[in-house]
């Protein structure tokens, strides 16, 4: 079943390594076929380099359930379902350990927009969530995870910033399909980098102007609801 989807999500799976964004098999992709109400992702453990569309694993989205595959479905599965269910219309999910963006996940901040590089993708802040509590963490980690960024983002437009940092662990980036997600995850790593880099030589450095921002932005994505709280450019919604 979802034989194209499972081609796209392996594809997408493959991009990670040609990107660098995965050491051994730190990644995984999945994207989602919201009609049927089934996700495709990736093995847990199995190799890039042998990995075929037949290896994806097809995962009920209500239940968490396997319906398909002879692998065992990535260990943060529950991650990626807890943001399908949470955001309504995303269609890829991504989570690696890409080198500045998991620098960022495990100092506990956040990735301030800093320049336009950021802006073409990201309205503002790329948010770290709060540290997970002990019950959280030794409960169900992966589906705790899930919940946690979909706190952080109560008061965000997961729209605006499709990228989150997992405190203490790693990235995650989401999109309109497998593909976009991948696209968002490469651009986080590389405004990380470029982040880390400027707060190393200066700690103290503004964010960048918010006119620059907005008209970055906004030029890119047109007019998006920013939940709750004004936006980078003041505007209120
Ligand atoms: O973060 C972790 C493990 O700590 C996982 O994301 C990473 O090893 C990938 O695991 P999977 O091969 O997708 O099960």
């Amino acid at each position: 079943m979802l034989e194209e989807l499972k081609k796209r999500v392996c594809s997408a799976n493959l991009l990670l390594q040609k990107y660098g964004l995965v050491t051994f098999t730190w990644g995984n992709v999945s994207g989602i076929d919201r009609e049927s109400g089934h996700i495709v992702i990736k093995p847990s453990g199995v190799e890039y380099e042998t990995m075929k569309p037949e290896d994806m694993v097809v995962v009920n989205l209500r239940t968490g359930e396997t319906v398909e595959g002879r692998y065992k479905p990535s260990s943060d599965t529950d991650t990626h379902l807890v943001l399908y269910r949470e955001f309504s219309h995303i269609g890829g999910v991504v989570h690696t350990h890409s080198r500045w963006a998991t620098t960022f996940a495990q100092s506990g901040q956040g990735i301030p927009p800093l320049g336009t590089t950021h802006a073409d993708y990201f309205y503002g802040e790329i948010p770290c969530t709060r540290k997970m509590t002990a019950n959280e963490i030794v409960g169900s980690y992966e589906l705790e995870t899930g919940k946690v960024i979909a706190e952080t983002f109560r008061e965000r437009s997961y729209d605006d910033i499709p990228a989150v940092l997992v405190h203490s662990h790693g990235p995650f980036a989401w999109g309109s399909d497998p593909e976009n997600a991948v696209h968002n995850a490469v651009v986080l790593e590389e405004v990380a980098c470029m982040a880390w880099q400027n707060l190393l030589r200066d700690s103290t450095q503004p964010d960048m102007q918010a006119e620059l921002l907005d008209k970055h932005y906004l030029r890119k994505h047109g007019e998006h609801a920013y939940y709750g709280q004004s936006t980078p450019g003041g505007r209120k919604c």
